[in-house]
């Protein structure tokens, strides 16, 4: 497990006095420089025929209070370009500024504000309890603890970890752990938070209070968070923007609803027990058909058939001696965009 940059700070501080010069937005009114903004960012690995280049040229800006989502098929450069913003990982080209303070002009300054939970976990320590993990982390991130006790209470609350409080992490379930690794990310009042899959292995229950939470967290204490994550449920309930990576570039930069929108291609889905290879590949040759699902009963396909040719769908239908038993427009959800724009499911096949 990674840690952030953060754990490299300085001794305990009361929480009002933790922001970083650069992050004092203009005494005018006017907003202060975003909480993370990326330029032209390149990391390669390897040399010769090996080289892969993981983050090519990419640029992106996140506003503060904004949750953002990361997606992108494994290996698209995710994690790669959130190493790059913690400092974990030095890019080759461009610069990364973390509340306007460049990340190489000095870490101390970058990363007063910043805590991250890489690959769904972080090292709490099990002996302790969770209340006292959450101390430890927040005097690790250089506030003093007693400062941001009523914020602990509240994480705790929210997260249903209150009566859990006083149980050494060892004793909690599996949910409950990856519930306080959340909690130990926050625990020191980071301003930003970079969150890698933060709902691995939680129940169903337990994922949506953790989503509510940080939605909360972000409407209501103004907190950035970048959430990566293949779990299209929390980015969509979370996110007010996704940015897609696919091969270390941004093929995707949207809030959701306009991704939403612009893949709405008026898909009917036509489900009937005549519909047999011949058929369908009779109907690839005259549409676009995007999806078959041969396995269900009655097998159904999903063809771009918006205005007229919706009329022709139905006589083609009708001259292949298909009854149709269900027929209904297919609304695309965040996955279906994330296949076009990428090539990929959001779990990692290939299309
Ligand atoms: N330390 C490293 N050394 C060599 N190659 C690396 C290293 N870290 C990442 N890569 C390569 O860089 C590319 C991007 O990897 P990265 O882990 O950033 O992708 P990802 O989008 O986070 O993937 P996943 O969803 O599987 O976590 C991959 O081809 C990976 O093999």
């Amino acid at each position: 497990m990674a840690r952030s940059a953060a754990s490299a700070r300085g001794g305990p501080r009361e929480r009002d006095e933790t922001r970083s010069e650069a992050d004092d937005a203009p005494s005018d009114g006017t907003p202060g420089p975003p909480a993370l903004a990326v330029e032209n960012l390149t990391k390669r690995f390897g040399d010769g025929d090996d080289a892969v280049t993981a983050v090519d040229d990419v640029s992106l800006t996140v506003e503060r209070g904004s949750v953002v989502g990361l997606l992108g098929p494994n290996g698209a450069g995710k994690t790669t370009l959130i190493k790059c913003a913690l400092g974990i990982v030095i890019p080759d080209a461009g610069s990364v500024r973390v509340f306007g303070a460049d990340v190489r002009d000095g870490r101390r300054a970058a990363y007063a504000d910043v805590d991250a939970m890489l690959e769904g976990a972080r090292n709490d320590y099990w002996r302790l309890t969770v209340r006292e993990n959450l101390r430890y982390f927040a005097t690790v991130s250089g506030v003093d603890p007693d400062s941001v006790a009523a914020r602990h209470d509240r994480l705790l609350d929210r997260l249903d970890l209150t009566d859990k409080a006083d149980t050494p992490v060892r004793d909690l379930s599996r949910g409950m752990k990856q519930k306080v690794s959340l909690a130990s990310v926050l625990a020191g009042g980071a301003e930003l938070v970079f969150l890698d899959e933060p709902t691995l292995g939680l129940d169903v229950e337990s994922a949506r209070t953790l989503r509510a939470e940080l939605r909360r967290l972000a409407a209501e204490e103004g907190l950035t968070i970048v959430v990566s994550s293949h779990d299209m449920t929390t980015i969509e309930a979370v996110c007010d923007r996704v940015v897609m990576l696919s091969n270390g570039r941004i093929v995707a930069d949207d809030t959701v609803e306009a991704l939403l929108g612009a893949a709405d291609r008026d898909v009917v889905r036509v489900a009937s027990p005549d519909l047999d290879r011949e058929t369908i590949a009779g109907l690839r040759e005259r549409f676009e058909v995007v999806d078959v699902d041969a396995e269900a009963h009655p097998p159904g396909v999903s063809v771009v058939a918006g205005g007229d040719r919706l009329y022709d769908l139905t006589d083609a239908l009708r001259a292949a001696g298909v009854t149709v038993s269900d027929v209904r427009t297919v609304q695309p959800d965040l996955e279906d965009v994330f296949l076009e724009r990428t090539g990929s499911t959001p779990g990692g096949d290939s299309a």
